[in-house]
């Protein structure tokens, strides 16, 4: 017998497949989003909302469903419940239709992987797929064998096609295309970030910390890279005149994150010294603190969900990264640590929901942060179901995070980096009027002298030189430089509010 849950989730997973066979992806999508959480344990439903984004052009979010419905349609325990969910068919027995099921994930885990163009892993599960036509397994299953041999044909002549353009190996291995236009077609966060409350809340920490010599203010970036509208943003200007090399604000870092190759505090990371060390009093939790304020504070925001759990698998990789960039892992676990502990979705916690994103609309997709968002949920002990934590939000949250974190090196590794509620909000010029300084970078200081009104801006990228700068700033942050100096420069980067 059916649960009511379990009763409700199937009705939606109807209602969606209607959907799907209209042409109504996001519709689809949506029902499928309300079944999950009813019965997370359901396959067919993950399978199937892979397929929804398949169609609405996510792959990379295809695959992490495609990953989970295997799991559950191949686990012995939940075999027999499984059945309760095949529906019923004439034509097919439901042991042959749950296997028919199966071969639809693998297929559609095929695709993912050939629309993401890691083609390897595509032609790879296409074999095994192949492999189980002739089989007993597949004796009587109704399935379409020739979709499989034409996606096979397709990946591999496309792989070498790659291939003999050149020693692209190791970026057909590991790294998928995807596409992101700032935010998943689904989501309000743009909007959101301009309310009321946002706002009020930004702007009122701005003032207080800056003794209002600076406030909040909505500019006019021109037009937008990734649709015909202007692009209004957020900005800091001057509500005085400041003089040069005068200090505007001192900001303490919402979170920072360091790779464990040196020492240092969890809460600030801070180098941790003989005389400046406290232990976390679990005796299965390997961090250290300065002191036991820190440790108060990382209690409260975070460490109470990651006490005594291992990372080592996310360090593994970080420690791996050539750029800061891949701190931003460790972010992630913390971020979804806050939010689990305030219980709501990592995209509403109040000191990061107004931020931007990457404005690329083509994105490098690292297939390993499939393995980094299933890790972080598994740490975590956060149910696949609850879908405020979905994949999707990871990897907007990972988009924020290449946009907003400033990080810094130790030699060749990344070592540590911060995240500013407030420094984020201030735009890029290549000529700019002020500069972050001090040990962490927390220290918004004048170039020059600014006058009342005046935006206040700095250099994202000081180290490269202003030929380079464009580009690197595009590949880096995903920003088509619109600032005065800049030859792409179409707008007024004008105040608007
Ligand atoms: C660190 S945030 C700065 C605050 C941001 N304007 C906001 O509304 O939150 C970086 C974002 O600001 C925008 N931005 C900053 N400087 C820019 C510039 N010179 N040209 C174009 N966009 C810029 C980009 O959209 C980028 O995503």
């Amino acid at each position: 017998m059916y649960s009511a849950s379990k009763k409700a989730s199937l009705e939606h997973r109807l209602r969606g497949n209607e959907a799907m066979s209209n042409g109504d992806f996001k519709t689809a999508l949506e029902e499928y989003n309300k079944g999950i959480p009813l019965n997370p344990d359901d396959g067919i439903l993950w399978s199937n909302r892979s397929l929804a984004y398949l169609k609405l052009g996510h792959p990379e979010l295809a695959l992490v469903d495609t990953n989970r419905a295997s799991i559950i349609l191949i686990d012995p325990v939940l075999g027999l419940r499984k059945l309760e969910l095949v529906q019923k068919d004439e034509s097919i027995s439901p042991i042959n239709k749950l296997k028919q099921v199966g071969f639809k994930n693998l297929l559609r885990n095929a695709q993912a992987y050939s629309d993401l163009e890691l083609f390897i892993d595509a032609i790879k599960s296409c074999q095994e797929l192949m492999k189980l036509k002739n089989s007993f397994t597949a004796k009587n299953v109704p399935f379409n064998w020739i979709e499989v041999e034409r996606l096979l044909q397709h990946c591999q002549k496309r792989y070498n096609e790659y291939v003999s353009e050149g020693d692209f190996k190791d970026f057909v291995q590991h790294y998928g295309i995807s596409s992101f236009k700032g935010e998943y077609p689904w989501q309000s966060r743009k909007t959101d970030r301009f309310s009321e409350e946002n706002f009020r809340y930004l702007k009122d920490r701005i003032s207080e910390i800056s003794a209002s010599k600076v406030k909040l203010v909505k500019v006019n970036l021109g037009q937008s890279s990734v649709s015909d509208t202007i692009e209004i943003q957020y900005g800091i200007e001057a509500q005085e005149k400041i003089s040069s090399h005068e200090l505007i604000f001192k900001e303490t870092p919402f979170i920072t994150v360091y790779s464990r190759i040196v020492e240092r505090c969890d809460n600030c990371s801070t180098k941790i010294t003989t005389q400046s060390k406290f232990k976390c009093p679990n005796s299965s939790c390997k961090e250290v603190y300065c002191n036991i304020r820190c440790y108060q504070q990382a209690l409260e925001l975070f460490h109470n969900q990651l006490c005594g759990k291992d990372i080592t698998g996310i360090l593994t990789v970080v420690q791996k990264g050539k750029s800061t960039a891949s701190l931003n892992n460790l972010f992630l676990i913390k971020l979804f640590a806050i939010a689990k502990q305030r219980d709501i979705s990592p995209l509403d916690i109040k000191e990061i929901r107004h931020m931007t994103s990457s404005q690329q609309t083509k994105h490098r997709f690292p297939k390993i942060s499939v393995h980094l968002y299933e890790d972080v949920m598994r740490i975590l002990e956060i149910p696949i179901g609850d879908l405020r934590f979905d994949f999707w939000v990871f990897n907007c949250c990972l988009f924020m995070l290449s946009m907003n974190v400033f990080g810094e090196r130790n030699g060749a590794i990344p070592d540590k980096a911060y995240l500013f509620s407030l420094l984020a909000l201030i735009n890029h010029q290549c000529d700019p009027n002020a500069s972050t300084i001090g040990e962490i970078g927390n220290q918004l200081i004048s170039e020059k002298v600014i006058q009342k009104g005046e935006a206040i801006t700095i250099n994202y990228d000081p180290r490269i030189s202003s030929r380079e700068r464009a580009a690197s700033l595009y590949y880096f942050f995903g920003i088509n430089c619109k600032c005065p100096k800049c030859r792409t420069f179409s707008g007024s980067f004008s105040k608007i509010a």
